[in-house]
């Protein structure tokens, strides 16, 4: 169970990488520090960088630049720093030639403080057949079965990269609620990237979006939307904001505009926004950033 000084889950300082040479850079001087005990949304479009974070986290590729702590050390330092961070990849890989009896017997080889019981526990509960090869699990219980076999380990951390993604509306809401009874029983703290923002917002508490390689927004999810609103006024109201009021992104209609603002305004024509808009938002500033600085290069 974290305490007041846990080291940050991640910490990052001009964290950058770039795949081979001549290759784009896929992070790009990324600065973070998120506190132990959330439950992290990590969103972005395609090819923003998600990945590449987590597996930078979990030590599978190292970094071009800058560096990254996570839980306190360098990640994947030894093992028992690998022992703390459960992973679970896109696509959830499992041995499709190995049973799933067989998968937790490797779990428990391999990883010392692995917790036999709850392995067991959780199979029979989401009604897994230990004699069945995982190649002919359907997805949801492919999910299932790494979910299960990453929170044996019992680690401090656990890192889904898009994990839910190709399961159904049921199976999703199925493995969102383990994940979470896990996080609570395992005292951890998680990190999901998705781009169901609907399953972010229902589980994450603190949300960090990653837009063209950089972070765009972090924090704690319910600050973040208290620090903005969405503004409807006549467009030229627009002109004499307070500077204390960021225009994240805006769309004009004839006589009004609506925007989305970072605001310190407690009064006016505001009203909340949703996770959804505020992602939206920020994604749309980054991809407009990202178009004009293209067309200056094609000038
Ligand atoms: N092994 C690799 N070699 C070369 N380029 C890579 C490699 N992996 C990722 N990239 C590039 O790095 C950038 C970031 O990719 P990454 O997979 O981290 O994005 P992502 O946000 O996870 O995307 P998605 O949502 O589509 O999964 C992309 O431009 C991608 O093409």
């Amino acid at each position: 169970m974290p305490n007041a000084d846990s080291p940050p889950v991640f910490r990052a300082r001009g964290l950058t990488k770039k795949y081979g040479r001549r290759g784009k850079l896929a992070l790009d001087g990324v600065d973070l520090s998120i506190p132990p005990g959330r439950v992290i949304g990590l969103v972005g479009p395609n090819g923003a960088g998600k990945s590449t974070l987590l597996h930078l986290a979990c030590g599978l590729i190292e970094p071009t630049a800058g560096s990254l702590t996570v839980l306190g050390s360098t990640p994947a330092a030894n093992a028992s720093h690998l022992a703390r961070v459960g992973f679970v990849a896109q696509n959830t890989p499992v041995y499709g030639s190995f049973t799933v009896a067989e998968h937790l017997a490797l779990g428990q080889k391999l990883n010392p403080a692995w917790d036999s019981a709850l392995a067991q526990r959780r199979i029979r509960q989401v009604g897994l057949n230990p004699s069945q090869k995982a190649g002919h699990l359907s997805g949801g219980q492919r999910a299932q079965l790494a979910l299960t076999i990453a929170a044996a380990k019992r680690p401090e951390l656990l890192i889904f990269d898009e994990p839910a993604a190709a399961l159904d509306p049921l199976a999703r809401q199925g493995f969102l609620q383990n994940l979470m009874e896990f996080v609570r029983e395992l005292g951890a703290s998680a990190v999901l990237s998705s781009h169901l923002l609907g399953d972010i917002e229902q589980v994450c508490d603190y949300l960090i979006v990653l837009c063209d390689s950089q972070v765009q927004l972090a924090g704690d999810t319910r600050d973040l939307l208290a620090g903005h609103a969405r503004l409807v006024a006549p467009r030229a109201d627009f002109d004499r904001l307070p500077p204390s009021v960021e225009v994240i992104s805006v769309e004009h209609s004839a006589d009004h505009s609506s925007a989305i603002v970072r605001t310190g305004l407690t009064s006016g024509p505001l009203h909340p926004v949703s996770l959804e808009e505020l992602v939206l938002a920020y994604m749309t500033r980054a991809a407009a950033g990202v178009e004009a600085a293209n067309w200056e290069v094609a000038r």
